[in-house]
């Protein structure tokens, strides 16, 4: 088939691309072929293949939207605190406007005749989406899987009123739904939930904590007797329930669950929730990462989670909320039935060929470097704007991509925001301070270009800048730097020159606080 590139589809101009190399095997799951991965059924890959967050894979192609019609809650979280809005801040449970189901249904039509990329609606928030009846979120799935059968319905609970609620989840073909599990022990429970409402009344200490989890294994069994997809979400609070979450992925496993998602805790003082002003810290990077790594094993652990607002629109990481207010909305001339379907099909069509022939590509990147297997895994920082390219410029990257790379593949295992080191144009010190701390842990740094002050001063703190892959594919260069490290220091010495490494960094960043 001629390969006709997604850019074009959808208006955006060409990047420098690379013909794919000629296939060969590839073994490892993140890769895979049209059909999947090799360790998932052809049926839950049909379910996941086109979910940017049940799939890495498919964060790069297809986009979500949130719509707010959720506002109350039944239980109260000490990180959760909805009063407090911020039309600039991208966070869980934060909105510009709520909405009636119609409201809703009109705005989702609106954006899928606009975005073809649109394959998921959610409702997350601000509240529980079942909570106080779930009317609203019932009557928005309603109507969207008459009107746009072809987009998938996704929600979020915290579980309480969950088995209430799954025969239903069954009649309207919801097949993702999440819910937060923090704990599997009511003792932790306790510090994180001050009260629930249940059966008609309020109920405090370990008491509500016991009911919130019996109803939540409850539900996720409920779930996976429907045969429908659990992700679970879990908030890592150090100090309340970081060790602690080795357990609960024990127990949701157990449970059937597909997909466990730790995300850090957000406790800005500003924000006024109870842990923002008792000053309960947030993980860091590293200690989320070092957790995550803990926890994976037969289930997935989901990466790319980008913390969303509860009214997001379009792409991971990216938000076009503002073009679809309600106001906007209301003067657009939408087309009811099913709004720009003919350009969603289109869409799909060609990323199944562009995503066969990455397939391809990376393979072929796996084979170049198989003589290598066995060798530890080093970690790479990737400034990108997307399309899976490096394709940001140093000094302008708001975040780094961090992959893990080792002969099996190129894994995408987080991002970390950083300041920006340009502003105005001038580098600015604190800026490549955080920067440098934010990846600490990285061999090298791959980037489309950077200067010559930032270069020395990553490697003074032992972080290799490189820039010879700048436009090219992120995966087939980390793997291609990967080959070329190893090469240089010989096999057998990766393990060594890791160790060498972060005494340097460490020493080097020990000076620089001195
Ligand atoms: C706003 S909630 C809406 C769905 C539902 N009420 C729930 O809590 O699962 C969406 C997700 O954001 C998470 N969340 C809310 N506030 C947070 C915070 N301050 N830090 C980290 N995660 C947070 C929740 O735990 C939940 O997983
Ligand atoms: S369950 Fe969700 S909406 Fe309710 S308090 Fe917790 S985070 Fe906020
Ligand atoms: S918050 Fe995470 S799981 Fe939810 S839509 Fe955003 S990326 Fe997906």
């Amino acid at each position: 088939m001629n390969v006709i590139s997604l850019d074009s589809i959808l208006g955006v101009g060409e990047l420098k691309s690379k013909p794919a190399p000629a296939a060969s095997g590839c073994t490892t799951s993140s890769c895979g072929s049209s059909d999947g991965p090799s360790d998932m059924a052809p049926e839950v890959w049909e379910k996941v293949k086109n979910h940017p967050c049940y799939s890495e894979e498919a964060h790069h192609y297809y986009a979500r939207m949130h719509v707010a019609v959720a506002p109350a809650c039944n239980i109260q979280c000490n990180y959760c605190n909805r009063k407090y809005d911020c039309a600039n801040e991208s966070r869980p449970g934060v909105v510009s406007e709520k909405l009636t189901a119609e409201q809703a249904v009109r705005k989702v039509l609106a954006v899928a005749a606009e975005i073809p990329q649109l394959s998921v609606v959610g409702i997350a928030g601000p509240g529980d989406s079942l909570a106080a009846g779930a009317k609203q979120t019932i009557e928005t799935f309603e109507q969207l899987s008459r009107l746009a059968p072809d987009i998938k319905l996704c929600l979020s609970t915290n579980g309480l009123a969950l088995p209430d609620y799954v025969d239903r989840i069954k009649d309207l073909n919801i097949d993702h739904v999440t819910i937060t599990i923090n704990m599997v022990d009511p003792e932790v429970g306790q510090h994180i939930y001050p009260w629930i409402f249940y059966d008609h009344k309020r109920w405090t200490g370990i008491e509500a904590s016991r009911i919130l989890h019996e109803r939540q294994m409850l539900g996720l069994e409920m779930l996976r007797d429907a045969g429908i997809l659990a992700k679970i979400n879990s908030v890592m609070i150090p100090g309340i329930n970081d060790e602690h979450l080795m357990d609960v992925n024990r127990e949701v496993k157990a449970r059937g669950a597909f997909l466990h998602n730790i995300m850090p805790l957000i406790s800005d003082p500003a924000h006024g929730t109870h842990f923002g002003l008792t000053g309960q810290r947030g993980p860091t990077a590293q200690e989320l990462k070092a957790l995550q790594d803990r926890c994976e094993g037969d289930m997935k652990l989901m990466r790319h989670c980008r913390q969303c607002r509860a009214d997001a629109v379009g792409l991971l990481g990216e938000d076009r909320g503002e073009e679809f207010t309600a106001e906007k909305v209301m003067q657009m001339d939408i087309d009811i039935d099913g709004g720009g379907f003919t350009k969603r099909e289109t869409y799909r069509e060609h990323v199944e060929a562009e995503r066969a022939q990455r397939h391809q590509s990376k393979a072929a990147a796996i084979a170049e470097v198989a003589h290598i297997a066995g060798e530890k895994p080093i970690l790479i920082a990737v400034a990108t704007k997307g399309g899976e390219r490096i394709n940001e410029h140093f000094g302008h990257a708001k975040e780094f991509q961090i992959y893990e790379v080792d002969a099996r593949g190129a894994k995408f295992v987080g991002h970390r925001r950083v300041d920006l080191y340009c502003e105005g144009g001038s580098g600015d010190e604190d800026g490549l301070e955080t920067i440098i701390q934010a990846i600490n842990d990285c061999v090298a740094v791959l980037v489309a270009k950077i200067g010559g002050c930032p270069s020395k001063s990553l490697e003074a703190a032992g972080i290799e800048p490189v820039d010879r892959f700048a436009f090219e594919y992120i995966e087939e260069s980390a793997l291609a730097y990967y080959a070329a490290y190893t090469e240089r220091l010989g096999t057998g010495a990766i393990r060594q020159k890791i160790g060498a490494d972060a005494v340097i960094r460490q020493g080097a960043y020990t000076a620089r606080r001195a």
